[in-house]
């Protein structure tokens, strides 16, 4: 961390006499330090080395804040700490400082190896610790590294073993731990959490646990947090001797747990206004800098495609965590440098991200517990500073949110939006998500990222699955209609307790189909046949397809907004005729009903199995001729006999027979030619298409190693994906064929479909036996052939 002077061998001797006399006064200063009638105010008060004094200097920090004074003079002296601490009230320097100065008394040099390891449970907050450390570090002789998920790991390896000071996320660290030949864990001196009460959570339980394991008992240990309590068994997990608690309170009463400088209030809003209000407000604050917070990253990133593309006439910025690794850390440097900006963003950044002068705050959907709301809103008003908050509750959250606000002691301002003032842009979004099928899929993401959100939400009293305007809120993301939802795989994984909990329709919605469908429970075969005689057209539609279009518990509304009523694999809408409908779809498809026969339906399986039979269905007609055209359309079997005088006058049969060879073998040379160059432009295309798609991956902005269960898990960084019910919600996404989030991924199949809601879900449940799905015809052809199979019967 600092250059090094050419010295001669006398001045270096000088200068280590020198440094050593230090080392000595300063662990004296520290020994003699009264803990209980010291009452340091800045940092030259307190017993610390020369280099960290510059380095404090020069970096502006000349006071304490209150948490610095109460921990650092403790943690100097050897002590375990668990502090709790305002959001932006300095806890980083809290901790920064006594790592630097315990390695620094204690000698501490490369060979050493690691002498602390600092866990932080995002990577954007690792890298801002990593930035503070060496700012105020730079006058040591101290190696510091950052190891965090997204980051070239072959890099990090190569260098981890000269490290002295560790930040990183826990499972990119846990993985040096793991891999890295030469990692000299014996000697650690402390081990820092920040975000403690994260750290602790059940995300990081066993990767934590993991690391702990591989730590000296002997190590002195420190917790920071904006908000956490004295849990027993995490101190003992974590071999906590005679900790010192500050600002540690055993019970709920304690005194507010936000900044007395920030203003927070909070509006009713139902769901379907959420989006509206949000543009309204940002148009209106065009001068101010503002962090909004949804529950997940498809919200995140549906928000911020549309409104983008709404041109609010301010930047508009976005941070989740499947973005690369590149993107986010661009994004965090770009918003800490702007003035008025808005970033949309997930709990990726609701701790520990130092902004600089964030003037608003807004919860677009509400946090899934007090404590990510004081996390949340702490990124304003830092520091001392002013700052504002606005936090949206649904008429249904917001009364037992407020009463959870309020045992903590938080004070919000109801407000009441000037209706004057707001302005709907759902006509807008319907628009844009017609015309651009991948919005419209984006937006179908979004609303089942967010209802499933819901779903697995453990206050049930703030958030109720079963009281969720699904349809309004569709609408209100200028979707069609509601999108089917699957949650099977989540009733299972959240438990019997859960289940228990879940309100009758939740049941019934986990039980339902992959298209989303909730099946009648009495098992029934339904074959194709079925389907063909429920349709209201037996040619063209089925009901399923009609249900589609109005029936509003299942998919739904579609406008037309173009008036373009052509557009036969769109939506259609709620209000338009059966009648104008059919006739649209009947104009692509050119049926001539009168000539097909008429249908008649199976007796039986095995008559059902026999209709579908090829071989069966050929016993029945015989030998299949082929027959070829000539040119005026007259058929002929393929090999026909010559007419016998027409031969003889062709001359020597021997001739004639050596002919037709030579011109057989040059037709067959010519074909393998063809044949050849098909083949070559096949791979070649081939090739063209695989490149192609390389390319897309590489633009691409996200990155597939990203864990797709972030958003459901609020505040989950990415990079801890060994959360259980994270990997049972992947393991339900795999299942859909569907990829969650990232923005690599391809809008639906536009491949026509016979049933409209194919689209979404894409295939029928092949995980309910009791459903017999036969082959669907696709052609006029296949109908025939199957009408005809079936009047064979
Ligand atoms: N002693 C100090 N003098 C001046 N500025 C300080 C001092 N200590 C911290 N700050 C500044 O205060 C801001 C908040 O500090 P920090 O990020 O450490 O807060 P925090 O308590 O960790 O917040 P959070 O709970 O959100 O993580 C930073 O911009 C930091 O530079």
């Amino acid at each position: 961390m600092v250059k090094k002077l050419k010295l001669n061998s006398a001045q270096r001797k000088a200068l280590r006499q020198k440094e050593e006399q230090n080392l000595k006064d300063l662990e004296q200063r520290v020994q003699e330090y009264d803990l209980a009638s010291e009452k340091p105010s800045q940092f030259k008060d307190l017993p610390l080395s020369s280099h960290l004094i510059k380095g404090l200097n020069e970096s502006a920090f000349v006071s304490l804040t209150q948490i610095q004074k109460e921990s650092i003079p403790s943690l100097l002296k050897g002590e375990d700490v668990l502090a709790a601490a305002k959001t932006g009230s300095g806890k980083t320097l809290a901790f920064l400082i006594p790592i630097l100065e315990k390695l620094y008394r204690s000698k501490w040099a490369e060979f050493d190896g690691l002498g602390a390891l600092i866990i932080s449970p995002t990577r954007e907050l690792a890298i801002q610790i990593y930035e503070v450390l060496i700012k105020i570090g730079k006058h040591f002789q101290l190696s510091a590294g950052l190891v965090i998920g997204g980051k070239d790991y072959k890099f990090e390896k190569e260098r981890i073993s000269k490290i002295n000071i560790l930040i990183g996320t826990p499972g990119r660290i846990l993985q040096h731990f793991d891999q890295a030949v030469g990692l000299e864990l014996s000697n650690l001196q402390m081990l820092v959490l920040d975000e403690a009460d994260r750290c602790l959570d059940m995300g990081f339980k066993k990767t934590l646990d993991d690391i702990v394991s591989n730590l000296p008992e002997g190590r002195q240990t420190l917790l920071f947090s904006a908000t956490q309590s004295k849990s027993v068994s995490d101190l003992a997990r974590l071999s906590l001797t005679n900790p010192k608690y500050i600002g540690i309170k055993d019970t709920d009463s304690a005194s507010t747990a936000t900044p007395e400088s920030l203003t927070q209030s909070y509006i009713t809003i139902p769901l379907d206004e959420k989006l509206d209000t949000l543009y309204s407000f940002i148009k209106t604050h065009l001068k101010s800098k503002i962090i909004v917070f949804f529950s997940s990253s498809k919200q995140v990133h549906f928000a911020h495609e549309t409104i983008r593309k709404l041109q609010p006439g301010v930047s508009l910025m976005k941070l989740h965590g499947r973005q690369k690794q590149t993107a986010r850390t661009e994004t965090v440097y770009k918003f800490s440098k702007a003035q008025h900006v808005c970033l949309f963003a997930t709990d990726v950044v609701a701790r520990g991200l130092d902004f600089p002068a964030i003037d608003w705050v807004i919860q677009v959907d509400a946090p899934e517990d007090v404590d990510t709301y004081i996390h949340r809103v702490g990124r304003a008003a830092r520091f001392g500073k002013s700052g504002k908050s606005l936090l949206m509750l649904t008429p249904s959250e917001e009364e037992a949110f407020l009463k959870r606000l309020e045992s903590k002691k938080i004070e919000v301002n109801k407000l009441n939006i000037k209706q004057s003032k707001k302005k709907s842009i759902r006509s807008q979004l319907q628009a844009l998500c017609f015309q651009d099928p991948e919005l419209k899929y984006l937006g179908q993401k979004a609303f089942i990222s967010y209802i499933k959100s819901i779903y697995i939400q453990k206050d049930k009293d703030v958030f109720k699955f079963e009281e969720l305007p699904t349809e309004e809120y569709a609408k209100s993301l200028g979707l069609p209609g509601a999108p089917k939802i699957k949650l099977k795989g989540l009733g299972k994984n959240n438990g019997s307790k859960e289940l228990k909990n879940a309100s009758r329709q939740l049941l019934a919605l986990a039980k339902a189909n992959d298209d989303g469908e909730i099946e009648e429970t009495e098992k029934k075969i339904r074959t194709k046949y079925d389907k063909m005689f429920e349709r209201q057209n037996q040619n063209v539609l089925s009901e399923h397809y009609l249900n589609i279009t109005n029936n509003t518990n299942s998919s739904t509304i579609v406008k037309d907004m173009n008036g373009d009523d052509n557009n036969s694999n769109e939506d259609y809408d709620k209000n338009d005729s059966d009648e104008e409908f059919m006739s649209v779809k009947r104009k692509d498809h050119d049926l001539q009903e009168d000539g097909l026969p008429d249908l008649v339906a199976p007796t039986s399986k095995r008559s059902e199995k026999r209709a579908l039979s090829k071989k069966a269905s050929l016993n029945d007609k015989g030998n299949p001729k082929k027959l070829v055209f000539d040119d005026q359309g007259k058929p002929h079997q393929i090999y026909e006999f010559e007419d016998e005088e027409d031969f003889r006058n062709a001359g020597d049969a021997s001739d004639q027979k050596k002919e037709f060879i030579a011109k057989e073998a040059e037709d067959m040379s010519n074909r393998d030619v063809d044949d050849k160059l098909l083949a070559k432009q096949k791979k070649q295309e081939k090739k063209r298409k695989r490149q192609e798609a390389e390319r897309r991956a590489i633009v691409s902005d996200y990155s597939d190693e990203e864990s797709p269960v972030e958003p459901y898990l609020s505040g989950v960084p990415d990079d801890q994906i060994d959360h259980d019910l994270a990997i049972k919600l992947l393991e339900d996404f795999d299942r859909d064929s569907y990829d969650e989030e990232g923005d690599n991924e391809e809008p639906p199949s536009k491949k026509p479909k016979w049933f409209q809601n194919d689209k979404i879900g894409g295939k029928y449940n092949t995980d309910e036996p009791e459903i017999l799905e036969l082959e669907e015809p696709e052609t006029l052809e296949d109908l025939e052939s199957l009408t005809a199979r079936l009047l064979n019967q």
